[in-house]
């Protein structure tokens, strides 16, 4: 029996590209993805799928392998025989921050993909810059202070884009391409978020910013829903760059949920997708996790990666310097709460290696796995009166109850 209309999903991570199929009623129905250590750690050159430039304290992603694991992944979910003519609807999400640099060919290009070729032999010429500045990136003190400094204060900053400066935020990255490679700058026509990135190849298109994922950028004012002048100047090093980086940044739909358009004949000749799948805005992979849970009030997710992040969703807009404000994905007024520890996963694994290793070629993570389970939260017994709680409670107060 046929399973009905299917719907796809992509998650363009840190360390994965993983695409998911599945029914209306969230059976899943096929399942691939494109490890890049394990597909291209020689050929790209990566290690937990990032290149780092310690001198500068850069970490950066080469695009082409992402192009390249676009084509590698459908190949894989084609070759597993999932029903690609019945997938209606196909969105995903990106890591937040990372950007793409398209050159003026760009558009061009995305319009008239060749099915006979594959994507990386059409796209390799489309970037301004090879590489996409990854999420751990952490070479843009000096634009951070500037950000921090341009409105007054760290405070005044978090009040109009929902955080202070830091240091992945896309904004600092900008501004630092400006300074540091000028002809990156100059020859950039548009410049996309990981996940808009994604949502453009699929559209044949560039893809505009999402509503949520451009929060992540310290350069969205959240109040007037709208990009910040003064930010924009300072980005752009002038009143009169202004234009011209607005054009790189185009126009942001305010509403998130909102379909692109079908996907490019590129994908229906290669892949054998159907010519009306639609494609709806793709979003970050925070904002993503939102949704992925019916959230009551109060309710919170706490979601482990490379980075380890803690969301809550909220009608009360109330930023400071010490977390971060973004707008929900889908629920214009709302917004989602977020904490990030960039150093989530590297934590884990070094309290994995700490412990004995399991026995034999079972999962490496199996002691990990048991200790977590028999060690109380923060080895305190009583949870009546556990510290972690009553801070979580203090902290709910002050977002919620103000
Ligand atoms: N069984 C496990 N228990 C705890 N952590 C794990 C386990 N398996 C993988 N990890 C950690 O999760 C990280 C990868 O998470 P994943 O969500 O796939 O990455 P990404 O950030 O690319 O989305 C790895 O770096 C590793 O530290
Ligand atoms: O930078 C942040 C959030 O601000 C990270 O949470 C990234 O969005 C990366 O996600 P993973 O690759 O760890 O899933």
């Amino acid at each position: 029996m046929s399973p009905g209309p299917l719907y796809l999903g992509f998650d363009l991570s840190t360390q994965q590209l993983k695409a998911i199929v599945i029914s209306s009623d969230l059976t899943v129905i096929s399942e691939a993805k494109v490890d890049f250590d394990a597909d291209f750690k020689e050929k790209y050159g990566i290690t937990k799928g990032v290149r780092i430039n310690e001198d500068e304290g850069e970490v950066y992603q080469p695009v082409a392998m992402w192009v390249e694991a676009v084509d590698l992944v459908l190949s894989r979910l084609h070759e597993k025989g999932c029903p690609m003519d019945q997938i209606k609807g196909l969105s995903g999400s990106g890591q937040q921050h990372s950007s793409v640099y398209w050159n003026s060919d760009a558009e061009t290009a995305l319009k008239s993909l060749d099915p006979k070729r594959s994507l990386l032999a059409q796209l390799g010429g489309v970037f301004a810059y090879k590489f996409a500045p990854n999420w751990q990136d952490h070479s843009t003190q000096k634009e951070c202070d500037d950000f921090d400094a341009h409105l007054g204060d760290p405070q005044k900053l978090a009040e109009v884009s929902g955080s202070a400066a830091h240091h992945r935020f896309t904004g600092t990255q900008i501004l630092r391409m400006r300074r540091r490679r000028p002809e990156v700058y100059e020859s950039t026509a548009r410049i996309s978020l990981c996940s808009s990135f994604l949502a453009s190849i699929f559209l044949g298109s560039i893809a505009p910013f999402d509503i949520s994922d451009v929060t992540g950028m310290n350069l969205w004012d959240i109040s007037a829903q709208a990009w910040n002048e003064k930010l924009l100047e300072l980005t752009a090093g002038s009143a009169d760059g202004i234009a011209a980086l607005r054009k790189k940044l185009g126009d942001v739909p305010l509403d998130g949920g909102s379909i692109f358009g079908t996907v490019a004949p590129y994908f229906v000749d290669r892949f054998g997708f159907s010519k009306d799948c639609r494609i709806t805005a793709f979003t970050g992979d925070n904002p993503a996790t939102i949704l992925s849970l019916p959230l009551r009030p109060l309710d919170a997710i706490v979601s482990l990666g490379t980075s380890s992040t803690f969301l809550m969703s909220t009608p009360n807009y109330k930023p400071d310097p010490s977390y971060h404000f973004m707008n929900h994905p889908t629920t214009q007024g709302h917004y989602m709460f977020m904490l990030c520890y960039k150093n989530g996963g590297l934590a884990r694994e070094k309290v994995r290696d700490a412990l004995p290793k399991p026995e034999g070629k079972g999962d490496p993570w199996a002691n990990f796995n048991k200790a977590v389970l028999e060690t109380p939260p923060l080895d305190v017994k009583n949870t009546d009166s556990d510290l972690a709680e009553l801070g979580l409670r203090i902290l709910t107060i002050i977002l919620f109850l103000q």
